[in-house]
């Protein structure tokens, strides 16, 4: 019998979830000595479209990529922007402890894919933001992310 498994967005919640995940998250980047200098200056829509992207690289709705921006304009965003390992470890470490303060789902197998996304997505915005330009293509799709090895969530 085949197994029904559901996406990380909809393991994690749904859009709710990672809206104020989010929301959360960038209170305490604004709040931290490290990080609010990099963001002090981002719109207001800022969280809101980070949620979106995450939430559809994890499955849900193509939000993002049809009201917002595309992966070639969010990865545009963080060109030049000189983010050092320093940021992203923090940057890491705020968003893991607001996943645990909201009680995100903490089963290993959703906690190890969404550990590997923030992992992989971080060092890319790092590595991009030390260039001007990006040879990539204005309309690469928007990158998917699973389940991994472990294939599904953990139900007893
Ligand atoms: C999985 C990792 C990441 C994802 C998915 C992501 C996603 C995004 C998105 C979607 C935007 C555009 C937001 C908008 O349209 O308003 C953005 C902008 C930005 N991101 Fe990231 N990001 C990631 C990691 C990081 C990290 C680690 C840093 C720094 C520590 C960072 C710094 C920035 C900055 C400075 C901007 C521009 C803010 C502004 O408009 O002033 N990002 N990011």
């Amino acid at each position: 019998m085949e197994k029904n498994i559901p996406t990380l967005y909809e393991w994690a919640g749904g859009m709710p979830v990672f809206e104020k995940l989010m929301s959360s998250f960038y209170k305490k980047v604004l709040l931290d000595d490290t990080l609010e200098p990099i963001f002090k200056h981002m719109s207001a829509d800022h969280q809101l479209h980070v949620a979106h992207f995450i939430a559809e690289v994890f499955g849900g709705p193509k939000m993002y990529s049809s009201e917002e921006g595309s992966h070639f304009k969010m990865i545009q965003k963080h060109l030049g922007k000189h983010l050092t390992e320093t940021h992203r470890k923090r940057w890491v470490q705020l968003l893991i402890e607001t996943a645990d303060e909201l009680t995100l789902p903490d089963d290993p197998e959703f906690r190890s894919a969404f550990v590997a996304y923030i992992e992989w997505g971080t060092r890319i915005a790092v590595l991009n933001s030390s260039e001007m330009e990006v040879a990539l293509n204005p309309d690469e799709p928007m990158p998917k992310w699973g389940w991994g090895e472990p294939g599904g969530p953990f139900i007893p």
